[in-house]
C-alpha cells in the first residue's frame, strides 16, 4: 500500500515505521507546518489516508481523503461532536471512512469486558462506578476518547446512567457516570472502571505499555480497509 500520513507527531512516525517494516510506502508525512505538500500529490496513488493529527484539524483532513476518494482511518480523539457530518460525507461521495477511538486490539477486548461487566453490576445494587484514565502531560483533550468508549459502554448498559461527567473528585451529579483524567508522564494510556461499595470494589484495567498496538491495530485496519465502502468501525473489523 501507499500511505499518507495526516499528523506526523508520535502516532504518525511509528505508524509510518511500522508500515515500512511491513512492505508499505509512504507517500506524504503531513504536519501543520508542511500542509502544502498536500497539493503536490496525485490522489489516485494514494491507497490510503492514515490520520492521527489534532481535535482541530482531523475533521478537515479527514474531508480532504473523502473528497479525493481516498479511504481514510482516522484515530484522533476530541472532535466527534462532527462525526454525523463527515459520516454524511462518506456516503454521499461512496467513499470509505473508519474511525476507532483506540486501535490497540487489547483495548477493543476490554470494551467488550467493560460491557459484559456492566451487564451483570447492572443486576445488581449498591455499587457506584467510575472511569479514571491516565495518559501523558502532552495529551490535548480530556476525558480521552477510549474513556468516552468505555462510559458509553457502561451507560448504555445501566439502568438509572443517562450520561457522563469529567470529574474532579468532589461531587456526585446524579445519574451522570463520573470520569477522572489524570496527565502523568510518560503514560502511554491507562484505563481503569471501577465499581465501588461499602463491602468491596471491583476494578478492571487496561494498560498500554508502549503506542506499539495503536499503531499495529491502525495499519491492519488500513490493509483490510482496501477495496471497502462506508462508515466503518471496530465492530466491522473485528470477528468477535
Ligand atoms: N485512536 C487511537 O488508537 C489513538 C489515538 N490517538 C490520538 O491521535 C492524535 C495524535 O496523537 P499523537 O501522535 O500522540 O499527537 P502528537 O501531538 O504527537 O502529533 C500530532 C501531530 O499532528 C500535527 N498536525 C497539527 N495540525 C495538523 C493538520 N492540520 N494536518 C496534519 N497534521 C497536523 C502536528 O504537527 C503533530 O505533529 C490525538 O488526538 C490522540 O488522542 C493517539 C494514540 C492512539
Ligand atoms: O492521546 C493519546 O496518547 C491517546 N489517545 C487515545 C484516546 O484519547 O483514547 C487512545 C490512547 O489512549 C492514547
Amino acid at each position: 500500500m501507499n500511505i499518507l500520513l495526516l499528523g506526523y507527531g508520535k502516532m504518525g512516525q511509528l505508524i509510518g515505521q511500522l508500515a515500512e517494516s511491513r512492505g508499505h510506502s509512504i507517500a506524504g508525512k503531513i504536519n501543520i507546518d508542511n500542509l502544502e505538500e498536500l497539493n503536490t500529490l496525485d490522489p489516485s496513488t494514494i491507497d490510503v489516508a492514515i490520520e492521527f493529527s489534532q481535535p482541530e484539524a482531523a475533521v478537515e483532513n479527514i474531508k480532504w481523503a473523502i473528497e479525493r476518494g481516498i479511504p481514510i482511518v482516522s484515530g484522533t480523539t476530541g472532535w466527534l461532536d462532527q462525526k454525523p457530518e463527515i459520516e454524511q460525507l462518506t456516503l454521499f461521495k461512496n467513499g470509505a471512512f473508519f474511525y476507532a477511538s483506540n486501535y490497540s486490539i487489547g483495548v477493543n477486548i476490554f470494551f467488550k469486558v467493560n460491557e459484559f461487566l456492566a451487564k451483570l453490576m447492572n443486576e445488581t445494587t449498591g455499587y457506584k462506578s467510575s472511569v479514571e484514565e491516565i495518559h501523558h502531560t502532552a495529551k490535548k483533550d480530556a476525558p480521552s476518547g477510549t474513556a468516552i468508549t468505555l462510559a458509553e459502554g457502561i451507560i448504555k448498559n445501566t439502568e438509572g446512567l443517562h450520561t457522563w461527567n469529567l470529574s474532579e473528585g468532589a461531587n456526585e451529579i446524579e445519574q451522570s457516570l463520573p470520569i477522572t483524567s489524570k496527565r502523568i508522564d510518560p503514560a502511554p494510556g491507562t484505563h481503569i472502571i471501577r465499581y465501588s461499595s461499602e463491602i468491596d470494589h471491583i476494578e478492571i484495567t487496561h494498560t498500554a505499555h508502549s503506542r506499539q498496538g495503536f499503531a499495529l491495530g491502525a495499519i491492519l485496519v488500513s490493509e483490510w480497509i482496501q477495496g471497502k465502502k462506508g462508515v466503518l468501525s471496530m465492530d466491522d473489523f473485528l470477528s468477535f
